[in-house]
């Protein structure tokens, strides 16, 4: 519970003055940030301005009904925990608080050591509520370490381990599926924000509309469908990383706002006039030539120089040879042990293979290879008729409708011929008929 010392905004609402001095002196010596209300009212004007972690709520407030004060406090800041003060006699109403969301009650005249040690406690969930996406992200593969036996990768981890520690922005380019996101993960990890968030925002996912919100967070009522006040991924961010990732496909008119935040550190939420500031580092990814979409008027340069303080390139899979073996080998002991398969490594022709093919989609496509044969394998040795990787064919033989193949292999040929063929994913995905979000879940999907 130490852990949280000095690390938390409480707001205290109730309509004892007396009570609200006791509270407040207890909890800033803990060295927490207290804020005060005497009213639902002014409870809720406070919260517009400032996010808190926790509040302690006395349901009795005049004449208010305290859980409707709760219902719209919730309702503007869903991730502050509420714990509800009681008198003995009314412990019912708290219980029926705690059924409407409340996380705790606590009863009145309660002992300093009661007070701090409820505090400790639902600011230590809150913390671990905030960590839990990116740790979800984290675990959800288990990351084979960064090393490299070919020079130009080398290189690049070299100079991404020495600008981690610092605050400079970073750009990494590179082909779809060279572990750009990766490298972006590694780089926060190596840096001294690793104890806090990196949140990541897939730039071609949401309209700008959407993006604003997600990015600054917005208040309740803001637009049609804002029923609760969200806080945005820059505020979670706060003291760690932000990953733009795919930032090519960045909103253009919303780019000045990102443009100000990242050289001013201040923004603002979606209907809420009130300016905030956030430390962040960011970091930003792309596949495509920003320095050509400047010429073309679809990326702003200003902002471009913002972002690549430092450049980072990642080399496609085809000039690292010395890697896809390494790697592969690594995917392999990882998907056999996943899977509970037999396979356990590659004959000679498979390696010739693995060693022949131009990984058009590089680190991701072998990856999924690599599932794929470890599933379907059910010899110790896996051949190179397992992998099932000819050169690319620019004969006849592209797949057409009615030949034999599976709906899903059908799907992944048009998807690929179509996005080879359009100049944006946008493009792509007016062609296909459906929406850049879903493109863009389809394509990691598919490993294309
Ligand atoms: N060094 C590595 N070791 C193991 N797996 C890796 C490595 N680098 C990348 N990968 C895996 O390859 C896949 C693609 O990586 P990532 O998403 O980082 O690529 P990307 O360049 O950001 O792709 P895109 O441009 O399409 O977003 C992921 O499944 C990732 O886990």
């Amino acid at each position: 519970m130490e852990a949280n010392q000095g690390n938390g905004r409480i707001l205290l609402v109730d309509d004892e003055s007396a009570i609200l001095r006791t509270f407040r002196y207890c909890l800033e010596d803990e060295g927490y940030q207290v804020a005060t209300a005497s009213s639902g009212a002014q409870a809720e004007a406070v919260l517009q301005g400032q996010v808190f972690d926790l509040c302690f709520l006395d349901l009795r407030l005049g004449e208010e009904s305290g859980l409707d004060v709760m219902a719209r406090m919730r309702a503007q800041a869903p991730w502050m925990r509420v714990v509800i003060v009681t008198a003995h006699s009314a412990v019912d109403t708290a219980v029926d608080a705690m059924q409407a969301g409340a996380a705790d009650y606590l009863v009145k005249p309660c002992s300093p050591d009661q007070l701090r040690m409820a505090a400790a406690k639902q600011l230590e969930v809150r913390q671990m509520e905030a960590r839990l996406e990116s740790l979800e992200q984290a675990v959800e593969q288990t990351r084979v370490a960064p090393e490299s036996r070919s020079p130009a990768m080398m290189a690049v981890l070299e100079t991404a381990r020495q600008v981690a520690g610092t605050d400079a922005n970073i750009l990494i380019l590179g082909e779809s599926g060279t572990g750009k996101g990766e490298l972006a993960r590694l780089i926060h990890g190596w840096s001294g924000r690793s104890q806090r968030d990196c949140v990541t925002i897939n730039c071609p996912s949401l309209t700008a509309e959407l993006m604003e919100s997600e990015l600054f967070g917005h208040s309740k009522g803001a637009f049609t469908g804002a029923s609760e006040s969200t806080l945005g991924r820059v505020s979670q961010a706060d003291g760690g990383t932000l990953f733009l990732d795919e930032i090519g496909d960045f909103p253009l008119t919303l780019q000045p706002k990102l443009l100000r935040f990242i050289q001013d550190k201040v923004y603002e939420r979606v209907g809420d006039p009130v300016t905030r500031q956030a430390d962040v580092r960011i970091l930003a990814a792309t596949n495509l030539d920003l320095a050509e979409m400047v010429k073309q008027g679809l990326f702003r340069e200003d902002l471009l120089y913002r972002l690549n303080v430092i450049t980072l390139t990642l080399p496609p899979l085809r000039e690292r040879p010395d890697d896809v073996l390494d790697l592969a080998e690594r995917f392999l002991a990882r998907f056999v042990k996943e899977y509970a398969r037999p396979a356990r490594s590659f004959s000679e022709d498979a390696r010739q293979a693995l060693l022949n093919y131009h990984w058009p989609g590089n680190i991701r496509e072998l990856r999924n290879v690599i599932e794929r044969v470890s599933i379907i394998c059910a010899e110790e040795q896996v051949a190179a008729s397992h992998l099932g990787l000819g050169e690319p064919d620019h004969g006849n033989t592209a797949p057409r409708v009615g030949s034999n193949l599976s709906l899903s292999e059908l799907e992944r040929a048009h998807i690929a011929a179509v996005l080879a063929s359009s100049a944006t994913l946008d493009q792509a995905a007016r062609t296909l008929g459906i929406d850049a979000s879903t493109l863009y879940r389809k394509r990691k999907q598919l490993g294309l």
